[in-house]
């Protein structure tokens, strides 16, 4: 990356920078490659946070769908992360994972599960599994909520085999009016559904798929209590990822937690297991980088304070505008051989193309997926119907509550007190883009299209080829869109 002008002597946030566009010989967006370097497999370079609101099963298995990863938060019990790692593997990489019914449950029922996916439509399935009909949001307008779903559903069922074409479906799907087809094996049994979006998304995304080709997915670790057991049970789980994770990255426990991590990867790797990337924060310097690196980490997780649940700059003064910490960290991560992962903060499309232009391998996300069907609270709707997620920091007094469920009293109270972030947010899920799918198809466009405008193909060219400038507030207040008239 290269600044425009003179680099300024303070630091930068995502707002404060734009890029220009370079002479380029990229003549289409969908010549731009976005398959990342950093041991993941991942064909996006985007990561799911591990915050307890925002990453389960269903984020996971539906992003690694698309070739990103998700990171299981580390406060859930290891028999749990165990049992979702292996429900993720098990999705069908191609098909999606249908909703289903039996013909005998209420409308109420079929309505609360429907919200947990992007179909709006359940599959009603016999005993055998079976799909004997379909139901959607549309079938069950002004209908009792006690019918049963049998008398609401269509069972003029439009099924597909295992082995169709996929752009043979699309057409069949459009001619037919029809959103979603459930997918049916030789045998009568339902093996997924596949959407026209769903298919659509198949030829332009490729999946993040380990050797085996399962979904892949990772799984974070704190750095106290037995970190060394934690981590062969989240290797032996088969997580693709390991996230050593905590607020202050650049301490003795981290270092020390980070070498009993690395030490159990070595015994999984001598044992015949794959061998993983580990990646370990969070640092803001340079420093921080270094002494991760020497530790063992492959991949660094770059930012202190940007994360929209955090109030870590508001209660400690500590942390650094996120472009900053991030072109920093980037730059002494490449010269040991190492990779950033740009964390927090990121709102719009283009701040995930600006961390890419400081360096970044990959960009986590998290409260921007919160208010996404697939996040893994329960929906709620404001009094003026606004769909939306409750969504919560991972060091807000609610989280260090669960994660202190083991201490006595006194110690819980006493941990409650270093509260660093918010214990309940509303995000609301945006009607254009309510499934997460929809808010990486629109993350990813913006990304291909800055990509062009620098003339780079992969994201190692785009490293090299951003040319990045400073703007003041009505600088970038100018590159938003008016909803409305400004008089
Ligand atoms: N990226 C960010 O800006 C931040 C992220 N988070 C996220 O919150 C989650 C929980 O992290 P965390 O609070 O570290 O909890 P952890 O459960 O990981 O424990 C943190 C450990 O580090 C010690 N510690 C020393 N200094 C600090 C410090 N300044 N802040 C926090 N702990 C410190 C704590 O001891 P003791 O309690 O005795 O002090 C404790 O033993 C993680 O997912 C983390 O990523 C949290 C804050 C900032
Ligand atoms: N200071 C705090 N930081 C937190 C907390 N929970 C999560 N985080 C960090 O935010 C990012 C995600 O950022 P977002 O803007 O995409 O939401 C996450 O990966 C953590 O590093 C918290 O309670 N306090
Ligand atoms: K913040």
């Amino acid at each position: 990356m290269k600044f425009l002008g003179e680099r300024p002597a303070y630091d930068l946030t995502y707002n404060d920078v734009f890029m220009a566009p370079s002479r380029s010989s990229v003549t289409s967006r969908l010549d731009v490659d976005l398959a990342t370097s950093d041991g993941t497999g991942t064909t996006l370079p985007l990561v799911v946070a591990n915050m307890t609101a925002i990453s389960g099963r269903r984020m996971a298995e539906t992003v690694a769908r698309r070739g990103a990863i998700a990171v299981l938060p580390q406060d859930i019990p290891v028999q749990v992360v165990r049992d979702t790692i292996s429900q993720v593997k098990a999705c069908h990489p191609v098909f999606e994972t249908p909703v289903t019914i039996g013909p005998e449950a209420p409308v109420s029922s079929v309505l609360a599960l429907m919200n947990k996916r992007a179909h709006r439509a359940a599959v009603v399935v016999d005993d055998g599994g079976g799909p004997v009909g379909i139901i959607t949001e549309r079938h069950c307008l002004e209908v009792d909520r006690f019918a049963e779903v049998g008398q609401v559903m269509t069972s003029d069922l439009f099924t597909v085999g295992d082995d169709a074409d996929l752009d043979e479906t699309f057409e069949k799907l459009t001619s037919a009016h029809l959103d979603l087809a459930p997918v049916v094996t030789s045998e009568g049994s339902l093996a997924g559904v596949l959407t026209r979006k769903g298919i659509l998304r198949s030829a332009i995304y490729e999946p993040a798929v380990d050797a085996a080709g399962h979904l892949r997915i990772g799984a974070a670790i704190g750095i106290n209590g037995d970190v060394a057991a934690k981590a062969k049970a989240m290797l032996e789980a088969r997580a693709d990822v390991l996230v050593v994770d905590t607020a202050h990255g650049h301490q003795d426990k981290m270092i020390d937690a980070l070498r009993q991590v690395c030490a159990a990867r070595e015994a999984h790797v001598a044992a015949g297991g794959a061998q993983v990337p580990i990646a370990a924060g969070n640092v803001v310097t340079a420093a921080g980088v270094a002494d991760l690196v020497e530790a063992g980490a492959d991949i660094i997780k770059v930012g202190v304070g940007p994360g929209a649940m955090c109030t870590t700059r508001m209660m400690t003064g500590v942390g650094r505008p996120q472009f900053s910490a991030v072109l920093e960290c980037s730059g002494a991560a490449t010269d040991l051989g190492a990779q950033v992962w740009a964390d927090g903060g990121v709102k719009y499309p283009r701040d995930v193309a600006l961390a890419l232009a400081a360096g970044a391998g990959s960009v986590m996300i998290g409260s921007w997926f919160a208010g996404t069907w697939e996040s893994p609270g329960d929906l709620g709707r404001t009094p003026d119907g606004r769909l939306y997620k409750e969504s919560f920091g991972m060091a807000s007094a609610r989280a260090v509550r669960n994660r202190t469920q083991g201490q006595d009293a006194f110690a819980r109270a006493r941990s409650a007190l270093f509260e660093e972030g918010i214990s309940a947010s509303k995000m609301f899920l945006d009607p254009e883009r309510p499934g997460v799918e929809d808010l990486i198809d629109s993350i990813i466009a913006g990304v291909r299209s800055s990509f062009t405008y620098a003339g780079a193909r992969s994201i190692a060219e785009f490293h090299q080829r951003a040319l990045v400038g400073v703007q003041s507030a009505s600088g970038y207040d100018e590159g938003r869109p008016r909803e409305t008239s400004w008089s």
